[in-house]
């Protein structure tokens, strides 16, 4: 059993629940209000500026090459994909540049970005790794069940197609073989630490849906 196999089998429950949040489900009937998805865009927006920089950090302190490679072109991946498809939303929803600036960030978003940055400054690479893990791989389940039946609403099917190609696919592969071969040498207090940084991500996944779903405030 590979050791992600087991991170698989912590996070099922969660995950699952994600699988079934109303927010999925609306995307994929077509139901979901547009403002619904605007609201989690701009969140989102907040989430992959800062998981860029986690790429970034991340990368900065491992002496792995091959991790810290992969990373660098992460970061990378990120900023062209936040400019190419998140920009091409952006101005097709008519968010305006006003409305980003004047949209605060919601305290999941801001929670599931400080868990990133809590993990690899308490904990160090090899958690701060499994705490990036979900946001790849839950995604690419997502966008795979999704695909089946596809979304009636084109902005959603966007959407769906970004995380159901094959570059994806062979992006995920990469993270799962990159995520296990740091657990290969990890002591067992920091293969626990790995799960529970994995976990923890599993669980702001599921919220995230919820986030945007309530467009939740500070109040
Ligand atoms: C909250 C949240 N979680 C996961 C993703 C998906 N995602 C973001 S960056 C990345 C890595 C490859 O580009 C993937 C799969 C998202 N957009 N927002």
């Amino acid at each position: 059993m590979n050791f992600t196999d087991r991170l698989h089998e912590a996070g099922k429950a969660l995950w699952h629940k994600s699988m079934v949040h109303p927010f999925i489900k609306e995307l994929q009937s077509g139901e979901l209000p547009i403002a619904t998805f605007k609201f989690y865009l701009l969140q989102d927006r907040y989430y992959l500026r800062e998981f860029s920089k986690l790429h970034k950090l991340i990368a900065a302190k491992t002496d792995n090459q091959e991790v810290k490679e992969f990373l660098l072109a992460g970061a990378q991946d990120l900023k062209d994909v936040e400019i190419s498809v998140r920009g091409h939303f952006f101005e097709e929803l008519n968010i305006t540049a006003s409305e980003i600036a004047e949209t605060p960030v919601a305290p999941t978003a801001y929670n599931y970005v400080n868990h990133m940055h809590m993990t690899l400054n308490r904990s160090g690479v090899k958690p701060a790794v499994a705490a990036l893990l979900p946001c790849y791989w839950l995604y690419q389940e997502i966008g795979e069940k999704m695909a089946e039946k596809g979304s009636p609403v084109s902005y959603y099917q966007e959407w769906i197609d970004t995380y159901d190609g094959e570059w994806y696919g062979a992006n995920v592969a990469k993270m799962l073989h990159l995520t296990n071969s740091l657990a290969e040498s990890a002591t067992n207090e920091e293969l626990e630490q790995m799960q529970t940084a994995f976990v923890r991500s599993s669980y702001y996944e599921l919220q995230f849906w919820q986030m945007a779903y309530e467009k939740q405030d500070w109040k």
